[in-house]
């Protein structure tokens, strides 16, 4: 993806003590010339942060999202140029020509690439790709080279370019889709941990987002965070349940807390599918209603 479009999503990138503090360390690491890893549950800003992280790098970023389906040829390149053609005669019917070139060129991928010209590479969700293909990582971020295929003749190894940086991002609570990272490839990156936004960050982030002014975004907060501590659901509500619930809510003008409406927001958007479902203990038939519930009971303490 090329850069203006990464950086467009980093206008109303929120800054709290607890966001600088992470991008103050993972500097430090890319400044030490270490790989950075984010790993951490959905929502809680792995790849904002590997974009911000990027910006401040300030080279030219290739961003990847990791893919069952990649081989090492989607990562590092291969060749390139088969052409055919055919070539009717219109006024002798029976001529029909057929054409085919075999031009082999070698064609670098997205890592060659960023490894050649010294950009900063962002592996999103990068244990999404099947080890074999992320192989191509280890010599990279070992030994500083980039082993090629055998097939391109000439250069067989690359020397990573000393302005080449990588940032990781990962949820190790996915398990589906997903692979183990390699301990020889985790060995070679720093991992920083990240949880769910610290309340301070989750409301600069609704506000940012969503327009509400702070004091009605510190509610909407407070019955989502109540929400995700109350229990263990399939999917934990993120900020982007805050953001959802914020931005409805604002853009209906003079929306008073009493209308139904506005209960019903909270409701929809903590029990959807998208924003944290459902199960509360065993799932039965009922587990969606006793979400709706406990999200009732929240709404009736914060707007009594
Ligand atoms: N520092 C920040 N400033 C402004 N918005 C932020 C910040 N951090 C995260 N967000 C917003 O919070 C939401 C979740 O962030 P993000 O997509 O980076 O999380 P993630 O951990 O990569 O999630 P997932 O694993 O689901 O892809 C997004 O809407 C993002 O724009």
């Amino acid at each position: 993806m090329r850069d203006h479009k990464i950086f467009q999503s980093m206008e109303k990138f929120v800054q709290t003590p607890y966001v600088q503090d992470l991008i103050e360390r993972a500097l430090a690491y890319v400044r030490a010339g270490f790989p950075v890893h984010f790993r951490g549950p959905a929502g809680t800003g792995k790849t904002t942060l590997a974009m911000y992280l990027a910006q401040q790098i300030g080279r030219q970023v290739v961003l990847i999202h990791g893919n069952d389906d990649f081989s090492p040829t989607d990562l590092v390149g291969g060749l390139q140029g088969y052409k055919m053609s055919k070539i009717v005669d219109n006024f002798i019917h029976s001529v029909l020509k057929t054409e085919e070139q075999l031009n082999l060129r070698w064609q670098d991928a997205c890592i060659t690439e960023a490894v050649r010209n010294g950009y900063t590479l962002i592996y999103d969700e990068f244990t999404r790709s099947k080890p074999e293909a992320n192989n191509v990582l280890l010599s990279i971020l070992g030994e500083k080279v980039l082993e090629m295929p055998i097939v391109r003749k000439g250069e067989r190894y690359l020397q990573v370019h000393p302005h080449f940086t990588a940032i990781f991002t990962s949820n190790p609570e996915e398990y589906a889709g997903v692979y183990k990272t390699q301990d020889a490839l985790r060995d070679r990156m720093i991992t920083i941990d990240l949880n769910h936004f610290d309340e301070e960050t989750e409301i600069a982030i609704t506000v940012a987002k969503s327009g509400m002014p702070v004091e009605k975004a510190e509610r909407v907060v407070r019955i989502v965070r109540s929400f995700r501590e109350k229990g263990k659901y399939e999917f934990t509500p993120t900020v982007r349940a805050s953001i959802a619930i914020a931005k409805v809510i604002h853009l209906q003008e003079n929306l008073d807390a009493g209308d139904p409406f506005f209960k019903q927001v909270f409701i929809d958007i903590l029990t959807s599918e998208t924003c944290g479902t459902v199960t509360i203990g065993k799932t039965n038939g009922n587990a969606k209603g006793s979400t709706a519930r406990v999200v009732e009971q929240l709404f009736d303490r914060y707007y009594s």
